[in-house]
């Protein structure tokens, strides 16, 4: 799904109106009633206490649309206009109008702290005050009033999105944020909702369909994807039944030092579980019988030296290589790094030690083969592109990065994004339980294993976060998010891939 920012956003809109010929508050009239139709689904009737606060804007006209519906299906419903300005908005005004001709509890205007109501815990709050038009920090007695509800612990449902947020930009430190519980938003998730400093204030997301101009939508320039279920099986590259291992990739998987063996066991175990057709892993020799019990599906090159790697096998020409987990950063890993750069010359996937060596010696970064994958994790990022001021100054460094090296990077977080130049993936797989040793380096095998399997590096890396979620989300809906180990990732890579699918085992069988 594309994530438009808020100026495409208002732009679709106009467009809609126009081209469907209806106005703006016919549209708003859509789309909250869609709101209504949510929460009307989830509460059944309940008559618990609902207290909707509307903005004066079009957010709040959103909010007085829901309050309407919500009245007249016999909910117990009380409407603050958090009064902030008198410059209402045509289409709050009109279904002001509305509001008041149907109910005799009219709205209750909030000019300053003296209005403020009670909010108690178990009330339903509905946030309409602020959604894309916010463009500055919300200030006095609104700040007030929006920590007000957050501090009564109330469940809490934003409209488009928490007021306090904007849409495209950081939020500065200490100021007046709704912390939703649920947020539904409009046509498209916007890009805060996914990004660390911001995403806790989202709750969860549900994004609404309203309708705006499919054509506008489809040519808008937004560089920036959702990646969900859709994206990653129009990605996806069925096996044919007329095929061979030598059809699906030889894969050479290089690290490991003395204790740290495992980390390359989890990555080429995960690269065969995600389909490569020969796996060959480079080791110091003091991992040779771990790697051999542990994976006898692999092949084995050990280096000359015991306890870390030194030379790249030049003898042996794999279609991609994944290197670094476990290497360590010594002399002799840099002279294999070293070598390794200069002899082969297709897309690599460089991880973990092989991050820390680039950012020891940035003069390697030139020789990095165009279209490779970095799987840096936060700290190794910082070695690579320095400090960043917020996480849209991180993007940008990244982006910068991406172009200039003509490299495909990812920024882990409980959101993965996959940079290639000016074009953002957001990944929306996975879950708490992944935050465990070796994760990433399952992480790697996958994605590794897919570039070996002819996916385009960028395709690879997309499709190998999501699929790394996806095996995480089915570990931890069968063990508990505290029992994931990365080697139920791994294990789990299969059953993510027929789950795009839908496919149980016993369809399988029949097909
Ligand atoms: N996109 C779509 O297709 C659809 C969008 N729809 C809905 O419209 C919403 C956007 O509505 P919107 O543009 O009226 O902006 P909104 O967020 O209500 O507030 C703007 C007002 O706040 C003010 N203001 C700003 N910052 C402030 C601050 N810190 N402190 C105080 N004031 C501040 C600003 O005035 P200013 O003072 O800057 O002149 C302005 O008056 C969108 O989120 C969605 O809910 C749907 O109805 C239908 C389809
Ligand atoms: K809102």
């Amino acid at each position: 799904m594309k994530i438009l920012s808020a100026e495409q956003l208002s732009e679709a809109d106009k467009v809609t109106i126009n081209k469907q010929n209806i106005t703006s508050e016919e549209l708003m009239e859509r789309a909250a009633t869609l709101v209504f139709n949510e929460i009307n689904n989830r509460l059944q009737g309940a008559p618990i206490p609902i207290k909707i606060f509307c903005g004066i804007g079009n957010n709040g006209g959103d909010g007085l649309v829901v309050a309407r519906h919500l009245i007249q299906h016999g909910y117990h419903v009380t409407v603050y206009v958090v009064n902030y300005t008198d410059k209402r908005s045509d289409d709050f005004l009109a279904n002001y109008e509305k509001l008041k001709n149907i109910t005799n509890d009219w709205p209750k205007l909030i000019k300053d702290k003296g209005g403020f109501p009670e909010i108690n815990i178990g009330d339903f709050v509905i946030d309409a005050i602020f959604g894309i038009g916010l463009n500055r920090p919300i200030e006095g007695w609104v700040a007030d009033l929006v920590k007000m509800i957050n501090e009564s612990q109330a469940f809490t449902l934003s409209v488009d999105m928490p007021s306090g947020l904007f849409a495209d930009k950081t939020p500065g430190r200490n100021t007046a944020i709704i912390e939703a519980n649920y947020t539904l938003s409009f046509q498209s998730p916007k890009l805060v909702f996914f990004l660390p400093e911001t995403m806790d204030y989202v709750g969860d997301l549900q994004v609404l369909d309203i309708g705006l101009d499919r054509e506008f939508i489809g040519k808008a320039e937004s560089g920036i994807y959702l990646i969900e279920k859709q994206e990653a099986i129009s990605m996806y590259k069925p096996r044919t039944n007329n095929s061979h291992k030598g059809d699906y990739g030889n894969v050479l998987i290089a690290g490991g030092s003395y204790g740290k063996i495992g980390s390359v066991l989890l990555t080429a175990t995960a690269a065969l579980r995600t389909g490569s057709g020969l796996c060959t892993i480079n080791i110091p020799k003091c991992g040779y019988d771990i790697v051999q019990t542990g994976l006898p599906e692999a092949m084995v090159i050990t280096d000359n030296e015991n306890e870390a790697l030194s030379s790249f096998p030049g003898n042996f020409n794999p279609d991609v290589v994944c290197f670094g987990m476990g290497a360590g950063t010594s002399s002799k890993t840099m002279e294999f790094f070293n070598d390794f750069l200069n002899t082969f010359k297709k897309p690599v996937l460089i991880d973990a030690d092989g991050i820390n060596l680039l950012s020891k010696n940035k003069e390697l970064l030139r020789l990095i083969p165009e279209n490779s994958v970095l799987t840096p994790h936060p700290g190794e990022l910082k070695g690579l592109i320095g400090e960043w001021k917020d996480d849209f100054h991180k993007i940008k460094l990244v982006k910068d990065f991406s172009k200039k090296y003509k490299v495909i990077v990812l920024i882990k977080g409980a959101h993965t994004f996959t940079v290639e130049g000016d074009n953002l993936y957001i990944n929306n797989s996975g879950n708490p339980g992944m935050a465990t040793a070796g994760s990433g380096d399952v992480l790697s095998g996958i994605i590794t294993s897919l570039m070996g399997q002819n996916y385009e590096s960028v395709n690879a890396a997309v499709l190998g976060v999501y699929l790394h979620g996806l095996s995480g989300d089915i570990a931890a809906s069968e063990i508990g998010y505290e029992s994931v180990l990365a080697g139920d990732i791994a294990k789990n890579t299969g059953k993510a891939i027929r789950s795009l699918f839908n496919r149980e085992v016993k369809e399988l069988r029949n097909n």
